[in-house]
């Protein structure tokens, strides 16, 4: 029987690919801060600060390759109607062979113009001096959802939680809204959860089944 699988993932399912999580030892926000470099009013204080910061994510996220995790759900799909929402702005899913991908936070591989909202393929480095494409202002940003800001694909995700028949949860730790109220949804529409995690998350306890472990384990496991 086919199954409809909503799978949210965040920064746990790239980590053994070897790109820092947010809120793990040492990981990004303990080495920035979100108001400065994830909000934009970080972003109109100091572009600069803020380019330098996504100019460094994006060069570790070209570098880096999609790990066993990454490759079981690539796989999940030939078998059933998976769509994988992810909070990470890597293209990990994609490069591991996912087609049905929804970045709700953005990618570091497109740029965007704050004063038209056009949206172009970004270059490896972006400076405060690159011009946007269509209408010539220098006021292009990295095409990425920062807090305060609403997230892409709200609607699909709304609509995919509504006709799932499994909803599952990867490498996130459950602190971040409303990625971290997706689970609550499906509880509500009745969809059986599982959290695969390396710890339990914030909101572990709403969660029918829950399995401990690194996702380069437990995914493929899981998909098993
Ligand atoms: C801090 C938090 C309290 N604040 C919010 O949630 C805010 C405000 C808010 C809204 N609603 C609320 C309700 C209550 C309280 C606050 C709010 N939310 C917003 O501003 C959002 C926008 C939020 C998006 C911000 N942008 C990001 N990313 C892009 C940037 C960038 O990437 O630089 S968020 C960013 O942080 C979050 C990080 O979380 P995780 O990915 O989970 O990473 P983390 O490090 O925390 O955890 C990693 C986990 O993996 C595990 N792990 C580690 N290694 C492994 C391993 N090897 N295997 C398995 N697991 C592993 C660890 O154990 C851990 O549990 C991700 O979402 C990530 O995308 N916008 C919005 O709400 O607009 C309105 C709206 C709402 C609904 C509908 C319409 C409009």
């Amino acid at each position: 029987m086919t199954e409809h699988i909503v799978i949210l993932t965040g920064a746990g399912i790239s980590a053994e690919s070897g790109l820092g999580t947010f809120r793990d030892e040492g990981g990004l926000w303990a080495q920035h801060r979100i108001e400065d470099v994830a909000t934009p009013e970080g972003f109109a204080r100091d572009p600069e600060l803020v380019q330098r910061f996504y100019n460094m994510r994006r060069a570790e996220a070209v570098k880096a390759a999609p790990n066993a995790a990454h490759r079981a759900l690539a796989a999940l799909e030939a078998v059933h109607d998976v769509l994988i929402v992810t909070q990470n702005v890597d293209g990990l899913h994609e490069a591991a062979g996912s087609k049905n991908v929804l970045h709700m936070h953005g990618s570091l591989a497109r740029a965007m113009c704050a004063t038209c909202q056009a949206r172009w393929d970004a270059p490896l480095v972006m400076t405060v001096s690159d011009a946007c494409p269509s209408c010539g202002a220098k006021a292009t940003r990295p095409d990425i959802v920062w807090f305060g800001e609403i997230p892409y694909g709200m609607e699909k995700i709304d609509a995919a939680l509504s006709q799932a028949t499994l909803f599952a949860s990867i490498g996130t730790s459950g602190n971040v809204y409303p990625a971290a109220g997706f689970v609550a949804e499906a509880r509500r529409l009745g969809v059986p959860t599982v959290e695969l995690n390396l710890e339990p998350s914030a909101g572990y306890s709403m969660f029918d089944e829950v399995r401990i472990g690194p996702a380069s384990e437990t995914v493929p496991e899981w998909v098993a």
